[in-house]
């Protein structure tokens, strides 16, 4: 067990189903590859808000100031306290984030906001008007010129220290775009781990946990450390972001998220690298209102399991035998596990005034439907009549429904911006703060016996693998499914050559048939051709003419569809019968040119004898020409 544990070590979780053994360095080398892939192919006092129509203004006090205007001193101000100022509930912090230059330009140093820091309650005030105004009270009010390291001693230390022992705890940033959530939640990481005056609750948390764990002598501490961001209604891993839409599950301990990766954190250096990491993977946008605008919330989720050191050997064998004789598990043994949710959420935004545009648009209205949902939880939660809390209506308040009113110890900073132009925006988030404190909450220590530890683990991990599993089936089956599909296909494509087959074999016969038939037609045919020996060559060859003439004639009526052309069942037959008919004609009429040819020989031999024998008889008239002059010479 403790060889497992000094190893990598597997961390209880309620949230993650996962155990990581992933260490630092091969996460960062694997996110490195990913994103190449990815860029070749991103208290004790509440109160409702009391509105109220003052009849007089006796003066205005700057924005920070301790001084209240004069007339929220007057006895008829009320403000609510929550009847049990011991109980557990959600506590608030509000903060004013400094005004940026322009915003000072066009406030012309009229304060609208007024903080009174003793009684922890804040005013809003119409811009001109010292009628209308707006109370508040939170269990801390903070200033713009609140340093960080005042913003964390007062909302998230105290939670912090409760997670070391044993408790959930949440810290939650809330506010409209631009009001300082990310400033206040985790501005400034540096890498090389040090905590500078900029840093904000994320890294001080961190630095507060391993600097606690350090220094403790009689407990040794694990801690491991989760990033996830909630961006249009899906649930991804920004530690592993090929990780995406990922499952909320409900187990013993609550909601989890199937499959998250966590990752053991040794000290504050390795938490900065897991944080700069996962902002890689954030979604950020320039909008009008903010140049840096979250798109999405995330979560950072830091598991502290605690549990006894045990220094010798010695200890190790007494604890066994002292086990062994008492059956049951011992304190000693028993591991505290405490989860730190530090929820950056997303701004809400008017699209108006923000100018977004296409994504940008649907992105703010998810954001804002998701932040409408919280805001009806956190009714739901604070008014004890209502029993159904909608936290199935976003994923947002299903993965935070511990945090809200369950077993988890829950600090909201509200932030604002300072300036009358939010007015609106920034009543909404005060509202909405003064509805969460009303939320009571029923944090216990969660204290597991270090096999629970690990069998629960283990059980989420092979819930994990069983769904895997289950999923690997279906695939099997859908594949199994194409399969049959594809060898009924094949079986019908076989039954269809067969069937050609048969064609065209009944096709050859018959047109075997056509070709003996023509063959025998054009035997008789020449049979018929027949010249009289006696017919002279003009006779034969003007015969000879005719019958070439026929067969031409023949020729172009067996062009035309006959029953050569019935019996094909294909181009490729019609082709092949054209090409055997032709090469039978051209074949009978070589022949016949042939005997033409002959013939016209003969005819010209029949000519050369009968002009041989014209001459021949010349020379023979001629002959007796001469002899007659000659005899007649002789005998005269
Ligand atoms: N207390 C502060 N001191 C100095 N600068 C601040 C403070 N709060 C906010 N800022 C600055 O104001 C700007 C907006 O703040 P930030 O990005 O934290 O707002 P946000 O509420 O997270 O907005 P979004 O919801 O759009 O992400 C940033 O430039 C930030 O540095």
């Amino acid at each position: 067990m403790a060889a497992a544990l000094n190893g990598v070590v597997a961390t209880a979780s309620s949230m993650a189903a996962n155990i990581s053994l992933v260490p630092i360095d091969k996460l960062l080398l694997e996110q490195t590859l990913w994103q190449q892939q990815q860029q070749q192919s991103g208290g004790g006092v509440s109160s409702g808000p009391k509105r109220r129509k003052g009849p007089k203004e006796r003066g205005v006090q700057s924005m920070d100031s301790k001084v209240f205007p004069p007339m929220l001193s007057d006895k008829r101000s009320r403000i609510q306290v929550l009847p049990d100022e011991t109980s557990e509930r959600v506590r608030v912090t509000l903060r004013v984030r400094p005004p940026t230059r322009a915003e000072q330009k066009e406030e012309d140093g009229a304060p609208f906001i007024f903080l009174d820091k003793e009684k922890n309650t804040v005013i809003l005030r119409r811009k001109g008007s010292f009628v209308d105004f707006t109370e508040f009270q939170f269990d801390a009010v903070m200033p713009a010129t609140a340093l960080q390291v005042d913003v964390y001693n007062t909302a998230a230390r105290p939670v912090v220290l409760d997670v070391l022992n044993g408790y959930n705890g949440t810290i939650m940033a809330y506010g409209q775009t631009g009001a300082g959530k990310t400033y206040t939640l985790s501005d400034k990481l540096s890498t090389w781990g040090e905590i500078t005056a900029v840093e904000g609750i994320i890294p001080r948390s961190a630095a507060e946990i391993f600097e606690r764990a350090d220094s403790d002598q009689d407990y040794e501490y694990h801690v491991s450390m989760s990033y996830i961001q909630i961006y249009m209604e899906q649930i991804q891993d920004l530690l592993r972001p090929e990780s995406c839409n990922m499952q909320i599950r409900e187990g013993d301990n609550g909601v989890y998220v199937s499959g998250i990766e966590e990752i053991q954190v040794k000290s504050v250096e390795d938490c900065m690298k897991l944080l700069i990491l996962g902002d890689r993977n954030r979604c950020f946008a320039f909008t009008k209102l903010n140049a840096h605008s979250s798109r999405s919330h995330v979560i950072v989720i830091l598991t502290v399991e605690k549990k006894a050191k045990y220094q010798t050997l010695e200890q190790k064998a007494e604890l066994a035998e002292r086990r062994r004789l008492s059956s049951c598990f011992l304190e000693s043994e028993r591991v505290l596990v405490g989860k730190l949710f530090l929820v950056d959420l997303a701004g809400s935004e008017r699209l108006k005034r923000s100018g977004s545009e296409g994504l940008r648009a649907s992105e703010a209205m998810s954001v804002n439907l998701s932040l409408t949902c919280l805001g009806k939880c956190i009714s739901a939660r604070a008014d004890p009549n209502i029993t159904h809390v909608p936290f199935r209506d976003s994923k947002l308040t299903r993965l935070l429904q511990e945090s809200l009113g369950g077993n988890a110890k829950t600090s909201l900073v509200i932030n604002i911006a300072p300036c009358s132009e939010y007015l609106q925006e920034s009543l909404s988030s005060l509202h909405f703060g003064s509805r969460a404190m009303k939320v009571a909450t029923r944090a216990i220590i969660n204290v597991e016996e270090e096999f629970r530890v690990l069998t629960r683990n283990l059980q989420e991990t092979l819930d994990l693998q069983d769904e895997k599993l289950q999923n690997l089936e279906a695939s099997v089956l859908s594949k199994d499914e194409q399969l049959l599909q594809a060898q009924k296909s094949l079986a019908e494509k076989a039954r269809q050559v067969e069937l050609l087959r048969e064609e065209q074999s009944r096709f050859n016969e018959k047109f075997m048939e056509q070709l003996r038939v023509k063959d025998e037609s054009w035997k008789n045919r020449l049979e018929n051709v027949k010249i009289s020996t006696t017919d002279t060559h003009e006779k034969k060859i003007q015969y000879l003419q005719g019958e070439l003439r026929k067969l031409k004639e023949a020729e172009i009526e067996d062009n035309e569809p006959g029953p050569l052309h019935v019996l094909s069942c294909g181009l490729a037959k019609d082709f092949a019968a054209r090409i055997i008919q032709r090469a039978y004609r051209r074949r009978y009429l070589d022949k016949l040119h042939r005997e033409k040819r002959k013939l016209e020989v003969v005819a010209g031999y029949q000519l050369m004898v009968n002009s041989a024998a014209r001459v021949f008889k010349g020379m023979k008239a001629l002959d007796d020409i001469f002899t007659k002059r000659h005899s007649l010479r002789v005998y005269q």
